[in-house]
């Protein structure tokens, strides 16, 4: 498995290009299997690309958009990733989509890991598109730098869903308590997507595509590992 990149000058081309794979990725699933499954990532970056999903007129009432991961706070919270993807993605033609959340009533990420589970038990095995995005420390999902769980949710075996307790710090900020899928299931995934923008991201990612420490930056046992199907990173300045 390797990386491909595709590159642009400016970040309008990037968007108007993820849109276009990712529309096409969920139009064959449908075709081929009827359905078709997308993880999708919080944070700031896919955004843009999530606005013009929405628009696009797929058969969306076939498509399940499941969350990579949550911080532990309720939607009504800005931090949300639940909010933040219905309100940029689950919009106009895409609001027919069905959404898997991670957010549990449970008052901890611990609580709440045996409903995440079952909730996440209803993906197949291999979900169609996974949408990731990468923080400057190395960090995808809420995969963090030493966290607590990391090792947990790196390694093999049948989860889905991870609690990871990240290090604190200017990229967690005060939500260090998340839940995450499991490096396995992210690796199993049709195909897996890397967006990542600004030329600080580049160089963490070019770092961590020489690195096997998947502690130190766990982008890199997304780039690294060996597993048939090639990571699609796009990248604008
Ligand atoms: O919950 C989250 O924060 C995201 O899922 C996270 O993994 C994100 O992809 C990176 O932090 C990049 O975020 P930006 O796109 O905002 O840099």
């Amino acid at each position: 498995m390797a990386a491909v990149e595709y590159c642009f000058n400016e970040r309008q081309s990037l968007v108007t290009a993820v849109v276009h794979h990712i529309s096409e990725l969920l139009n064959e699933a449908i075709i081929e299997r009827g359905s078709a499954s997308f993880l999708v990532s919080g944070g700031s970056s896919p955004q843009a690309v999530y606005e013009a999903l929405a628009e696009r007129q797929l058969d969306w009432s076939k498509v399940v958009v499941a969350l990579v991961d949550e911080r532990w706070v309720t939607q009504e919270h800005a931090a949300s990733n639940e909010a933040f993807i219905r309100r940029s993605l689950l919009q106009s033609c895409a609001a027919a989509a069905r959404f898997i959340g991670m957010k549990t009533a449970a008052h901890s990420a611990e609580a709440g890991l045996q409903d995440c589970e079952t909730w996440f038990a209803a993906l197949p095995p291999k979900a169609d598109v996974c949408l990731l995005g990468m923080g400057s420390d190395g960090h995808t999902a809420s995969l963090f730098p030493y966290g607590a769980g990391l090792a947990h949710a790196m390694s093999s075996g049948d989860a889905r869903c991870a609690v990871i307790h990240a290090q604190q710090s200017e990229v967690t900020g005060a939500h260090t308590e998340r839940m995450s899928l499991t490096l396995p299931y992210l690796l199993a995934a049709r195909q897996r997507i890397l967006l990542i923008t600004g030329s600080e991201k580049y160089a963490v990612y070019c770092a961590a595509k020489a690195s096997s420490d998947f502690m130190s930056t766990p982008v890199s046992a997304v780039l690294n590992t060996d597993v048939d199907v090639d990571v699609d990173v796009y990248w604008a300045p």
